[in-house]
């Protein structure tokens, strides 16, 4: 749903509930100190500002420090910070107040570390995201709709990261607040699908690579979750909604003017700069009593925080810092900015809105008023009375010869009018969340209703369970611990390249659960921390993880990601079952939907009778009138065939449901035993009606023929016979495809995992090959260089010789051998370097034709996975047509 997006205010027309409590706080704010990364240790940087217990950041060149709510040091785990200072906000969101989160700090300072984190350490953004759904999940008197934004601020310029269309957005505000006009809104179901959006926008966000970080966010993001709550069951026209914004910010780092830059990355940067510095004028001024004017306006950042930073709804800053003594300056800077940003008063209000027009409101309008609507379409099914108007025609409809095809065409209407409502009321009914645990004990309602709710199972689809996960493996801690600064580091600079910045590669995890091979790591050093590898259809597969670090390390690469054996995770890491795998068993899904067909052909079937048996009723008034009329006699005849055809079938139904329901009960959860327990019930009511019907029927026929027989049924052996071996014969055919079914979706997983694993490798294997060019490029200018002083001194050998040498001779004698060795050592050199030249040519050749295989392979499989769905599609139709054509 594209939509004018407004930031931390009401919708259009809401008005806010009287009863609104607002409460004073201040901005939450909290440091977080980086270990040194290698680079930093490898030049013997020191520790220039350290945390000095819980709260206090101290300088260790002068007496100064300051405090805040938190300080952590390097070893402290983002689930640990997302508990300490993020938690509040998410629950505060959750019950209809307005809150923010984000990370401030230097470039490579760790803003997106703690922000979107890894598969090994999480963020606060997923792991927001998962508490949210455990909130639900604990909140079963409640239902809520949740809708995400995601938008990036690059160059001063706004784009919606969930559609690729929406560039250069606009910024508007009004009385009810500030708005992105046409950002792109949607509804989220579940964490998984909540995250791979995350992921997919990630795709877009634009990044590069500076002197401190390979993978430098070059844009601020904004991640925003919508969360509409009402109370549950009948909802009440007068009970408030509540409507909050969760707003999560990965801001861009600053540059230091030391740093030195050029074209795009200047031009970046100083967008960069440009955008914080007004965030830092934005809150002194909001922390000065006397300002009068606060310049939101001067940047498009602070025109998108206005309602968080002028104090509607709670706010938590994360400030990431380094220790190290060369970024000394910067850190002292940041943690000015967030001394200010601690004065900050804001007002929590949580926002109830009486408005119909709320989204969840409308959706449970919408819901009941389809609702009432199939029932009445399902009633004057039943009664053979479709729609109202057909009741002045019905007299002339049934005086035409054709009056039966008239009224099965009626019939055919009423039943896709039903079969849209039904998929239009479940997939509204899909939009609103609700805990699982209400619905397990709550009675499914009549109609057939899919609300979707989750359980542990999915939110065990995150890659990474509650607590923190902390390596146990030595060998990989590159981060060294110096004076406490010990947090174990997860990376060897090998893999640098590997996990791409924001691009949340623990959704990628998935691979590791089908068909892993074991490698030992690829230092070959610890046997102990052999990897889960995917069996991956290439052969390439395992020779491109075990590239030596060596050859990976490039001068700008920090070691700070995640190695190959730590990206699929290993034994303990987490348990197997928190792989992604489909939102609800297959099993119990396929049994319901099994169930839903057949007793939807219950009910035609049933209608069809009924209609049957209204045309008898009207035929034999007829007879009763003419007697001795043989067209009206056959007439009736034909009709009386139907009808026990029909009646034939419908028994053949009801063994196929209760065959299915007796199936499913060895297979399914409670779910699906109240699902089968609805069925019964429905099969119960159904035949009632069923029944009450055929008995009007008999009555009027017995009425109708009193003295005059109806003719005797001399076909209901026959028909006996062919519709039960018609039944046998669909039955196979039905138990065929639904195996056929359940082969190609598995497959069809499977593919698409292979694909997504095939897209990550090839983008790893594109990053890598940059990398490698620029070497290339490096040692060719080196080789040039070296060549030019070696033609040079081989010159200045050969003018030795001249005529005018002789005095120069006698000087060159004498440093004739140290020269002859330097020559000697830079012909070394330059051999050396052709040979490096040379390796680094085959390797980008390999990489190359990793790359164009790794593409082939993603192109074949798409073109499989295309085919397997054609062959589905004909199958469904084919199924379909036979199916349905000997019901009709
Ligand atoms: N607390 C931490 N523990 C371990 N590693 C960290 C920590 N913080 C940052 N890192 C590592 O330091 C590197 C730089 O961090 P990150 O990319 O998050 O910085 P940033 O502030 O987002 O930089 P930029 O502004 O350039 O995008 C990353 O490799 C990250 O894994």
């Amino acid at each position: 749903m594209a939509s004018r997006h407004r930031r931390g205010a009401f919708p259009a027309g809401a008005k806010a509930a009287p009863e609104a409590e607002a409460a004073k706080e201040s901005v939450a704010v909290a440091v977080r100190f980086r270990p040194l990364s290698p680079r930093e240790v490898r030049r013997g940087e020191k520790i220039a500002w350290y945390a000095d217990g819980e709260t206090v950041a101290r300088s260790e060149q002068s007496n100064l420090a300051y405090a805040y709510d938190r300080v952590f040091g390097p070893t402290t785990t983002t689930r640990h910070i997302y508990d300490a200072v993020a938690q509040y906000v998410v629950n505060g969101a959750m019950k209809g107040i307005n809150g923010t989160i984000f990370a401030y700090g230097v470039t490579s300072s760790g803003k997106t570390h703690t922000m979107h984190g890894d598969q090994i350490s999480p963020g606060v953004i997923p792991l927001a995201v998962k508490d949210i759904f455990n909130i639900i999940q604990e909140t079963p008197n409640r239902e809520f709709l949740l809708r995400v934004s995601y938008l990036e601020i690059y160059n001063e310029v706004v784009n919606d990261l969930l559609n690729p269309a929406g560039q250069n957005l606009r910024i508007r505000e009004d009385l009810q607040g500030t708005i992105v006009e046409g950002i792109k809104e949607e509804a989220v179901l579940s964490p998984v699908h909540a995250l791979s959006l995350i992921a997919a926008g990630e795709e877009l966000r634009h990044v590069g690579s500076t002197n401190f970080n390979l993978l430098s966010s070059r844009s601020h993001t904004i991640f925003t979750l919508t969360i509409e709550s009402s109370p549950r069951g009948q909802s009440n026209e007068a009970e408030a909604v509540t409507l909050s914004q969760l707003n999560l910010i990965d801001l861009a780092g600053s540059e230091s003017s030391r740093v030195e830059t050029a074209g795009v990355h200047q031009k970046e940067g100083s967008y960069i700069n440009k955008s914080l510095l007004t965030l830092g004028k934005v809150i002194s001024k909001l922390t000065d009593e006397k300002a009068t004017h606060i310049p939101f306006r001067d940047s498009k950042l602070t025109r998108l925080l206005k309602s968080s930073l002028s104090g509607q709804g709670r706010v938590s800053l994360i400030c990431t810092v380094t220790p190290a003594s060369s970024n000394s300056e910067e850190t002292h800077n940041t943690l000015k900015f967030a001394h200010r940003a601690k004065h900050i008063e804001i007002q929590t209000t949580q926002n109830k809105i009486m408005d119909a027009r709320s989204l969840i409101k409308k959706y449970q309008n919408e819901i009941r008023q389809l609702k009432e609507e199939l029932e009445q379409l399902r009633r004057s099914i039943r009664t053979g009375t479709p729609i109202e108007d057909t009741m002045q025609k019905k007299h002339h409809l049934l005086e035409t010869k054709d009056c039966n095809v008239k009224l099965q065409s009626r019939l055919e209407q009423g039943e896709e009018a039903k079969a849209a409502l039904l998929e239009r009321i479940e997939h509204l009914t899909e939009l609103i969340l609700v805990s699982a645990k209400a619905s397990r004990t709550t009675k499914l309602s009549h109609c057939p209703r899919r609300r979707h709710s989750f359980g542990e199972e999915e939110l065990a689809y995150l890659p990474y369970e509650r607590q923190d996960i902390i390596l146990d493996n030595e060998s990989n801690m590159l981060f060294v611990p110096i004076e406490g600064f010990g947090e174990k580091f997860k990376s060897s600079p090998k893999e640098e390249t590997e996990n791409q910045k924001g691009h949340l590669n623990w959704l990628n995890l998935r691979k590791c659960d089908s068909g892993s091979t074991n490698l030992t790591s690829s230092d070959g050093e610890n046997p102990s921390s052999t990897k889960s590898l995917p069996a991956l259809s290439t052969p390439l597969g395992i020779g491109f993880f075990n590239v030596t670090s060596e050859q990976r390390m490039s001068d700008y690469m920090l070691a700070e990601n995640v190695p190959a054996n730590l990206l699929c995770v290993g034994h303990g890491e987490f348990p197997s079952d928190s792989l992604p795998v489909q939102e609800t068993p297959l099993v119990s899904r396929k049994t319901s939907d099994h169930v839903d067909i057949l007793r939807e052909q219950f009910n035609i079937l049933s209608g069809e009778v009924a209609l049957h048996q209204s045309v008898l009723k009207r035929l034999s008034e007829e007879a009763g009138k003419n007697a001795m009329n043989e067209q009206i006699e056959m007439e009736m005849k034909v009709v009386n065939d139907e009808v026990k055809l029909n009646k034939q079938k419908i028994a053949s139904l009801e063994r196929r449901i209760s065959n299915s329901m007796s199936d499913s009960r060895g297979m399914h959860d409670n779910l699906e035993l109240s699902l089968a327990s609805e069925c019964q019930e429905f099969l119960l009511s159904e035949r009632t009606t069923f029944q009450h019907n055929t008995g009007i029927v008999q009555e009027t026929g017995s009425q109708a023929h009193k003295g005059k027989p109806l003719p005797s049924d001399v076909s209901d052996e026959f028909l006996k016979k062919a519709s039960q071996a018609e039944i046998d014969e669909l039955k196979q055919r039905v138990s065929e495809l639904t195996e056929a079914k359940s082969q190609l979706d598995s497959c069809n997983h499977k593919l698409l995992e292979e694909s997504t694993y095939a897209k990550g490798l090839a983008s790893v294997t594109s990053v890598e090959l940059k990398a490698l060019s620029v070497k290339v490029t490096k040692l060719m200018k080196q080789n040039e260089r070296l060549s030019s002083e070696l033609a040079s001194g081989r010159n200045q050998r050969r003018g030795s010789h001249g005529p005018r040498g002789a005095r120069r001779e006698n000087h060159t004698k004498r440093y004739e051998p140290a020269r002859r060795g330097d020559m000697n050592a830079l012909e070394a050199m330059l051999k050396e370097k052709d040979q490096r030249q040379a390796e680094l040519h085959t390797k980008i050749e390999e990489s190359k034709q990793k790359e164009a295989f790794l593409e082939k392979e993603l192109a074949n499989m798409w073109t499989v996975l295309a085919n397997l769905k054609k062959t589905r599609g004909i199958d469904q139709e084919d199924f379909d047509s036979k199916y349905n054509g000997s019901w009709a």
